[in-house]
């Protein structure tokens, strides 16, 4: 089955095409990193398959896992977008991952001809500056219960697809900084989720044994 990227989907067929003829395939190993934060940037890879984590240096010191990302999904085009952009955050694989990738001068021979790929770029610092919103008013507004439980819903979907149990393989940690919160909060929520029969704690691991109770105690925040 082909992968399809939701970043190319505003494209015409051709366009797409042409885009996907000029991109590289790379391969990575678990754990590698794909790019660092605060190196100069000029590749955007489209995610083929894996799952990868977005990580970023908190003003305290921290690295926090900000995102997850996956099969369709692209990263690296911030960089790309302006010729000084330092790259915004690190990319890790969290397992082997494979990845097309396309350089900034391949970038700019196909603006220059489709006038899709110019558009196409747009819509992704739209749809950048809507999700920062988003996680500023979530971070704002939202009680910090809300915001674990959301994001392990959101989590749960990229580790479980359609499937009914979501294994997600991140630490507590991982969860706690995507939530904006500490790992004894998160740990405290994640328990009491526990005590109802909606997760199960591993190691290394939160296993989501019932989705639709889930999504529903998310949804009793709204
Ligand atoms: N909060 C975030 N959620 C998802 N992806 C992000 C986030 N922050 C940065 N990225 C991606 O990570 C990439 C790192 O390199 P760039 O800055 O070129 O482009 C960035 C985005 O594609």
């Amino acid at each position: 089955m082909t992968t399809e990227f939701a970043l190319l989907r505003g494209l015409s067929d051709g366009e797409r095409r042409q885009l996907l003829a000029s991109c590289t395939p790379r391969r990575f190993k678990r754990r590698e990193i794909l790019c660092h934060e605060g190196d100069p940037g000029d590749t955007l890879h489209l995610v083929v398959s894996g799952l990868l984590l977005i990580r970023v240096a908190t003003p305290l010191g921290y690295t926090a896992t900000l995102s997850v990302i996956g099969p369709g999904d692209a990263f690296g085009e911030l960089a790309l977008l302006s010729p000084e952009a330092k790259r915004t955050a690190t990319v890790e694989a969290a397992e082997n991952a494979e990845t097309l990738s396309l350089s900034r001068a391949q970038l700019t021979a196909l603006r220059a001809t489709y006038p899709g790929v110019e558009r196409m770029l747009t819509d992704t610092l739209v749809e950048q500056v809507r999700r920062l919103s988003g996680m500023v008013l979530e971070a704002l507004y939202l009680p910090v219960e809300a915001r674990v439980v959301r994001r392990l819903v959101n989590l749960a979907r990229i580790y479980g697809g359609p499937a009914p149990i979501a294994e997600i393989r991140l630490t507590q940690d991982d969860l706690a900084s995507m939530a904006g919160t500490t790992r004894v909060t998160a740990n405290k929520i994640l328990r009491e989720l526990e005590d109802r029969s909606i997760v199960e704690l591993r190691r290394g691991r939160i296993v989501v044994t019932d989705r639709r109770a889930l999504v529903a105690a998310a949804n009793t925040y709204h």
